[in-house]
């Protein structure tokens, strides 16, 4: 008996010992605010994390006491601004999540979210440079168009940015699509995939539904794309000037973060997901970030895929995205200068 439980003892020391190497500390930045607090929900039940550190300008320590008390094997630290918090929140990070920033009200674009958080994606960017230059930064706050190239571009002047490790976080865009699609097909949406490739607002946003297998017909492939464009707007409306979508951008965040977490620390191979980054796709049209699929590796972005094949409908989309895109990153590179 006592010696049938040393040896179970030693074989869950040894196996707690092996996923114990490959844990990690994430960090999320505006962790207080809609998003923040069910994606930090998400993230304390996810296995990769062994520090759970969030910071947020307000509010930080009641969200990191109550979700300390959840029994996964995580630690949780909260931080606020005050005794420059931001350092302790990020240093030694190996992934920071950023959902900070002011959400849309109806009647705005994501665009109108510029000038105010532009300069608090700035300033974020600026402490990573500093505290965790090496992390895989999943950017959320809006508009992600601009708010990538502005985190890249200050990421630059500080010596220390990887286009490997910025994403823009699309998977929402990929998760409405998949829901939208199944809901007219009368499929499980387990079973829809959809590329969703391009940007996070708009026309920008570009669904590729020829690519799903599916058949559908003029008056379908018009409503699906337009709702897949404009999803976020029923959100915007239905909250009626109280936020925008918080919920399933917290299950979209949280999907995308384990994508990384596995790829990086967990050793699986093949990992895909869309995200907005760095590429080359239309870099000939001045479009410096684009999102598609990409696969993700230990370092990062391993493998960006191309667009495939698309039918004249689809052309015709990016054809609108592309200089909307355009447009947006030269906006964000500019405010970064
Ligand atoms: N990428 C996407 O698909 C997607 C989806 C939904 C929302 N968003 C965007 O995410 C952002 C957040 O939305 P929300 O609904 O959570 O808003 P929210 O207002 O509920 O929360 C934002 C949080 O950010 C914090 N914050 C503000 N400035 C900060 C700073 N300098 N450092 C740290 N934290 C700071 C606020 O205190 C607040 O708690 C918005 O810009 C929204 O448009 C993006
Ligand atoms: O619509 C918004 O402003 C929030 C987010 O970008 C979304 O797509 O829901």
């Amino acid at each position: 008996m006592f010696a049938a439980s040393r040896v179970f003892s030693t074989a869950a020391k040894r196996s707690f010992s092996t996923s114990a190497a490959n844990l990690s500390k994430v960090a999320v930045v505006g962790a207080a605010g809609g998003i923040g607090q069910p994606l930090s929900l998400l993230l304390k039940e996810n296995p990769h994390v062994t520090h759970l550190s969030l910071y947020d300008i307000v509010n930080t320590p009641g969200v990191a006491a109550d979700l300390s008390h959840i029994n996964t094997n995580s630690k949780v630290t909260g931080h606020t601004a005050e005794n420059n918090g931001i350092e302790a929140a990020l240093k030694d990070a190996h992934l920071v999540v950023i959902p900070a920033g002011v959400p849309r009200k109806p009647g705005m674009t994501r665009d109108d979210l510029f000038n105010t958080n532009a300069s608090i994606v700035r300033d974020i960017a600026t402490a990573a440079a500093k505290h965790c230059p090496n992390a895989h930064f999943l950017i959320i706050s809006n508009p992600v168009n601009s708010t990538v190239p502005i985190f890249a571009e200050t990421m630059k002047k500080a010596g220390v940015f990887n286009p490997k490790r910025l994403y823009g976080v699309t998977t929402l865009d990929v998760v409405r699509a998949s829901r939208f699609v199944s809901e007219v097909k009368s499929l499980d949406p387990k079973d829809v995939n959809v590329t969703v490739i391009g940007g996070h607002s708009g026309v920008t946003i570009v669904p590729l539904l020829s690519q799903t297998g599916l058949e559908f017909t003029k008056e379908e492939l018009d409503a699906l794309t337009h709702r897949i464009q404009f999803g976020g707007d029923e959100v915007v409306q239905a909250k009626n000037g109280t936020g925008s979508a918080t919920l399933s951008m917290a299950f979209a965040g949280a999907r995308f973060a384990n994508s990384v977490l596995e790829a990086t620390v967990g050793g699986k191979k093949n990992v895909v997901e869309p995200s907005f980054v760095q590429s080359d796709i239309f870099a000939a049209e001045g479009v410096e970030y684009f999102s598609t699929n990409v696969t993700l590796g230990p370092e990062g972005v391993e493998k960006i895929h191309a667009v495939g094949q698309v039918t004249d409908y689809e052309k015709e989309l990016i054809s609108k995205a592309v200089p909307e895109l355009k447009k947006n990153i030269a906006k964000g590179n500019a405010f970064a200068q």
